[in-house]
Formats: C-alpha cells, structure tokens, sequence
C-alpha cells in the first residue's frame, strides 16, 4: 500500500508557484487508479514524487508503512515502485528480448518472452531480437516498455499518459493491454490520464486539479460528475466546486 501525507512541493526553478499542496493520497493493494484533471493541475509532479524523481519539501511516502520519502528512483525501483514511460535504456545491441529479461530479473524462455509481446499486440518474431534503438515508433516503444511492466510484477507501476503519441487503432488495442495488465499484475496501477476508455477500467480514480485533491473514490462516484460537463462546467473545479 501506497500512502502519501501532506506532500507539498513548489516549484524547483522559482521556488513560488506551488505545484503540490498538501496532498493525502492512498493507493491500496491491487488496485488499478488513474489520476485526471486539467493540464497543469500537477498529475506529472505528483507521479514523479512517487517515484522518486521529485522531491517534495514537505509530507511523507510510505510503502507498505515504510517511510521511502528520502529514497531516489534507484532505491524505490528495487523497493518495487515502477515508473514506465521514462525512456528505456539504449545501449548499443540491446534487443527487445535483452530488455525484457532485464526488467524481469530472472531469465525467461523464448515462450514466455513471445507471449508477452503478443499480448500487446507486437509480433513476437519480428521484434524479439530487433535492436531498441531510434528506429522503433514511440507507440512499439510503449508496448515494450508494458511488457517490462509485465515480466516486472512491482508492487507499484506508473504510467504518465501512455496515450500520448498512439494512433487510434493501437489505442484501442492498448486498452485491451490495460485489461489485460490489470488481470496478470499482482501489485497497483497508478495510470494519469485524460482518455475517459482508460478511466472505465479504473478501480479509483482520482481528480488533482491546480495542486488538490478535489475527488477521489471509486470510478462508479466519480466518473459520472466528472462527464457531467455540460457547458464548460467544471464538477471538480478546485476549491469553488463551481463552473471553471
Ligand atoms: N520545474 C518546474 N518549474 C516551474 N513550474 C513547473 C515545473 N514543473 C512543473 N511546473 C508547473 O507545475 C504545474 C503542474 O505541472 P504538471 O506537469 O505536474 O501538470 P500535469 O497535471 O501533469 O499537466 P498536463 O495534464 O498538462 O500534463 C504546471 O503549471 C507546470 O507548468
């Protein structure tokens, strides 16, 4: 279990606007959230303070009751925080088979290896030996970098708007990968995004709208008020609760 206490962070360059303010969130076993709001609103800083990327000034993370505030993305990836979408390592030679094993932290036979790339809808003979480098399409890129969430199995994966730069047709499918992930990960989701088909399959979702928490519950509360936006109406507009 995921617990943040009365994180706040301002921003690093200017050190006025505050990004964060005073966030309580829990994120519990197993469950499959996704964090939405107005662009802006601190959904990346919030993702990159719970892996480590960020530092907030004030408040706590705990993992499984364990006080992780002080620990870097390195400390938190082996304590089972996973942030995807980062960019993958390229080194020369690397090919998908290498990244995959790697992130799995075991050796893993072609078998298992093919069928995770064909679960997210890569076919596994032309990519298992092919080399990770600029000539894969950021959308082969995000289906790889979901297998390693895959073979991984962490106690946490993140995933900062794995939409952007899919085609519609890969989009539906990457959907599909969601059910699917959502199924074989033993550990939670934490997913940011706009896209409503990503925050039907929530269990939670949570709304961060101009540095607060202005709703979180389970998606059959939450996500109604939220498509209910009729004119421009905001149901989660920070603090006024009234039209943004
Ligand atoms: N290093 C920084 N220095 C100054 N301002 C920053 C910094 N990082 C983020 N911000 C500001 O903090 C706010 C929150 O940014 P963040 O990227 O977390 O928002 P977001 O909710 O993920 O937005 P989007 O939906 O557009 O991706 C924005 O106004 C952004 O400009």
């Amino acid at each position: 279990m995921l617990q943040l206490k009365h994180i706040s962070l301002t921003a690093p360059e200017d050190g006025k606007k505050v990004i964060l303010h005073d966030i309580d969130l829990t994120v519990g076993d197993n469950k499959f959230v996704v964090v939405t709001g107005p662009n802006g609103g601190g959904k990346s800083t919030l993702a990159k303070v719970i892996a480590g990327i960020m530092t907030p000034e004030s408040g706590q993370v705990l993992l499984d009751g364990t006080d992780i505030t002080g620990h870097n993305i390195t400390q938190r990836a082996n304590e089972g925080i996973t942030f995807a979408f980062q960019q993958p390592v390229r080194f020369k030679g690397i090919t998908v088979r290498d990244l995959i094993i790697t992130a799995a932290g075991r050796q893993l036979d072609e078998p298992e290896i093919c069928g995770y790339l064909h679960q997210v809808g890569l076919c596994p003979r032309d990519y298992i030996d092919r080399e990770v480098n600029q000539s894969l399409s950021g959308g082969e890129i995000k289906r790889i970098e979901i297998v390693m969430a895959m073979a991984r199995k962490t106690k946490l994966t993140i995933f900062d708007e794995p939409e952007a730069g899919i085609d519609l047709w890969s989009f539906t499918n990457l959907i599909d990968v969601f059910k699917q992930l959502r199924q074989q990960v033993s550990g939670s989701i934490l997913i940011i995004s706009h896209q409503e088909r990503i925050l039907e399959i929530a269990d939670e979702i949570v709304v961060l709208a101009d540095g607060h928490i202005t709703a979180h519950g389970p998606r059959e509360e939450i996500l109604p008020a939220l498509l209910d936006t009729e004119g421009g109406s905001c149901a989660y507009c920070p603090r006024t609760g009234r039209e943004a």
